[in-house]
């Protein structure tokens, strides 16, 4: 497959239920061998169908804590009631194997990569509508009603940030679902930005 001509992670964020797995599951679909999405650790219980060392790491709270201690993280966040974090050596090992690593992670996540001076790129997936988030995330079926409660009050906060400006590097309105994937194919696709102090 052609790879990406920008190696650079892509930080993927966006609200819960907005179709951030959706997309990247059609972009690794669609470019089998290229990119990597990042395993996250999770202290919260797993899914239905959610996979060990596939979906998440899934670790006790004591051990999530140990890991922290550990500076084993580039980013962790307490979301949704449970904490999340993306190890760097997941980032290296993939980056390594020569793929494109791509990061599905929320808000504070993206503050903590941006502080930590990775160079990567950041795409924000926003709803059509906050009606519409709240459609996804009741017809998705995966959350308490007290969780998909938290999850909107959180969206607002997310979109708002997601305002600010310079803060992501594209954004793209999941309404229709194959528009929004042929935007982040072709963001994902774009040629990296010319520094000519920087070519070699
Ligand atoms: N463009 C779209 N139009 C209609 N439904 C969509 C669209 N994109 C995703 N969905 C549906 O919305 C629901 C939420 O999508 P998805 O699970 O990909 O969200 P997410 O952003 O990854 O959420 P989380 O961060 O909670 O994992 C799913 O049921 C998915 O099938």
């Amino acid at each position: 497959m052609v790879p990406p001509p920008d190696r650079r992670p892509v930080v993927i964020s966006g609200p819960s239920g907005v179709g951030k797995g959706t997309l990247c599951q059609k972009l690794f679909d669609a470019h089998p061998d290229t990119f990597a999405l990042t395993v996250s650790h999770t202290k919260r219980k797993p899914r239905a169908g959610e996979v060990e060392g596939v979906t998440y790491f899934f670790v006790s709270p004591s051990a999530f804590s140990s890991l922290i201690s550990q500076d084993v993280f580039v980013e962790y966040t307490f979301f949704g009631g449970n904490y999340y974090g993306t190890s760097k050596q997941t980032i290296v090992d993939q980056t390594a194997k020569g793929l494109v690593v791509v990061l599905d992670i929320e808000m504070e996540g993206v503050k903590r990569i941006k502080a930590s001076g990775i160079d990567a790129r950041y795409v924000f997936i926003k709803p059509p509508s906050f009606e519409t988030l709240e459609t996804r995330l009741r017809n998705r079926g995966t959350e308490k009603e007290e969780d998909i409660q938290k999850r909107l009050a959180q969206a607002k906060v997310e979109l708002e940030y997601a305002d600010t400006p310079g803060v992501h590097d594209k954004i793209i309105v999941n309404d229709d679902i194959e528009n929004g994937y042929v935007e982040l194919e072709e963001f994902v696709y774009k040629q990296p930005p010319q520094d000519s102090e920087a070519v070699s």
